[in-house]
């Protein structure tokens, strides 16, 4: 991406008075969850963040907003930023982008600004066909609109993000960058559930994956971190965040993942239950009377950490955990296990791995997890520094042993930064 950047041209816009162009290089990211917005405005021409804020519990009486400029009032770097919040109901997405408009409007960085090259959308779901960053024209939203089935939760939040952006500001391209993207590489065998395959074919029903800005990201970060091409590199991502999954990356391509049709699938999640015997499903509604509507509730968002032990935050379990509290100790302990079963599994998919490296909230802060998750896989080649592991710290780092085989980092993402480069690099190719 660096080396694109390094060749860019420039997006022009005309100032507000309409007479001269000016320069583009500011992006605005929108990552639209369902109850929350997650934003950030960069400037590419130095990769630098201007503003960077959070809007959560959308719809509810207790919303929060807290926008942070991390730049002088006049967009000079290094002048001091500025943290404001705003407590009250919001009362859906619409709203809530109104108000980060106002916000950034109120530190002269508006969606008006003539500097503003592209706003650019995570988008959680693109099916096959979105394998690359896309400007947003009406037909892409129709065809991201009929994939809301496949994630209920993602895809109508970043539709509201990309129709309220686009009002906002119509001459400024959207540009959607998709999660299922980096996995579009998986071997056809891969992708494929052994059902049917005219049923599959029918119902688009096949291995997507997501988080894939993330994957991508972080197994990039972890070649340079270990001073090797990517295309050496075969790395095993572990991205623990509320939704978590794994994957496979073999020289920089995605070769598996854990992550299936929807975000469900594999590891054991905040309030999702992954991996499980697809006849649950049917006893749940056979013997116990619940529809699928309720099943599908019950696996989202009612299910993994939070299910099992009645908290979804790792913080939360770890310190009940600690304080012999069983059922967290229980939930705890399901969350390593399936992680250590991934590790176990992608190494055998890879047969050579190079590294395995933990991001997200819970893999770049949890150091109880990354312990647990790799203790007794000496076999596999892999063994922590303990003390080292045990450091918190912000940047990219190995964690591992110096003996070990394999090596284990840890990175934190960076999904806005990576969206950012893919929607500017395309607005400016
Ligand atoms: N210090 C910490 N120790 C353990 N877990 C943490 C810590 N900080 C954050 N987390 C976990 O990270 C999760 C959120 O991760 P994040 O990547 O921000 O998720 P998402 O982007 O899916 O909202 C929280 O639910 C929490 O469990
Ligand atoms: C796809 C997915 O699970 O995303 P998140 O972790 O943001 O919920
Ligand atoms: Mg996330």
């Amino acid at each position: 991406m660096t080396a694109r950047m390094t060749a860019r041209t420039t997006v022009t816009t005309p100032t507000r008075e309409g007479s001269a162009p000016v320069t583009a290089s500011r992006v605005l990211v929108l990552n639209s969850g369902s109850s929350s917005v997650k934003y950030q405005l960069l400037d590419m021409a130095d990769r630098s963040r201007l503003a960077v804020g959070l809007v959560e519990r959308i719809g509810e009486e207790t919303s929060r907003l807290v926008h942070e400029r991390l730049v002088g009032a006049d967009g000079a770097a290094g002048a001091g930023g500025d943290k404001r919040e705003r407590l009250g109901p919001i009362a859906d997405h619409e709203a809530a982008l109104g108000a980060v408009a106002q916000e950034l409007a109120a530190d002269g960085m508006g969606l008006d600004s003539p500097e503003l090259a592209a706003v650019g959308h995570r988008v959680v779901h693109g099916g096959t066909r979105f394998t690359q960053p896309t400007v947003v024209d009406d037909e892409v939203l129709a065809e991201i609109r009929s994939l809301v089935p496949l994630a209920p939760l993602h895809n109508p939040a970043n539709v509201t993000g990309i129709e309220v952006a686009r009002r906002l500001r119509a001459d400024v391209p959207q540009v959607a960058v998709f999660d299922t993207a980096f996995h579009s590489t998986m071997p056809e065998y891969v992708a494929r559930y052994a059902i049917d395959a005219a049923t599959a074919d029918k119902y688009s029903i096949r291995r997507y994956g997501f988080h894939g800005t993330s994957h991508a990201y972080v197994s990039r970060a972890t070649a340079a971190l270990l001073g090797k091409p990517v295309e050496d590199v075969n790395v095993i991502v572990l991205h623990l965040g509320n939704g978590a999954s794994a994957s496979a990356v073999r020289g920089g391509v995605c070769v598996e993942t854990s992550m299936g049709l929807t975000p469900l699938e594999g590891l054991v999640m905040g309030t999702r239950s992954g991996d499980l015997d697809p006849a649950v499903v049917f006893h749940l509604a056979r013997v116990g009377g619940l529809s699928v509507d309720e099943i599908d509730s019950l696996l989202n968002k009612k299910s993994g950490l939070l299910g099992m032990c009645g908290d979804n935050d790792m913080r939360e379990v770890l310190r009940r955990a600690g304080e012999g509290d069983e059922a967290a100790a229980t939930a705890f302990a399901s969350y390593v296990h399936r992680l250590k079963k991934y590790i176990g599994a992608y190494s055998a998919v890879l047969g050579r791995v190079d590294a395995v490296t933990f991001t997200a909230g819970v893999g770049e802060n949890a150091h109880q997890v990354r312990e647990a998750a790799v203790d007794g896989l000496a076999e596999l080649g892999l063994a922590l520094d303990l003390e080292a592991n045990a450091v918190r710290s912000p940047e990219p780092r190995l964690v591992s042993a110096e003996y070990a085989r394999v090596a284990v980092a840890v990175v934190p993402t960076d999904e806005e930064l990576e969206i950012a480069t893919q929607a500017y690099a395309l607005v400016t190719q």
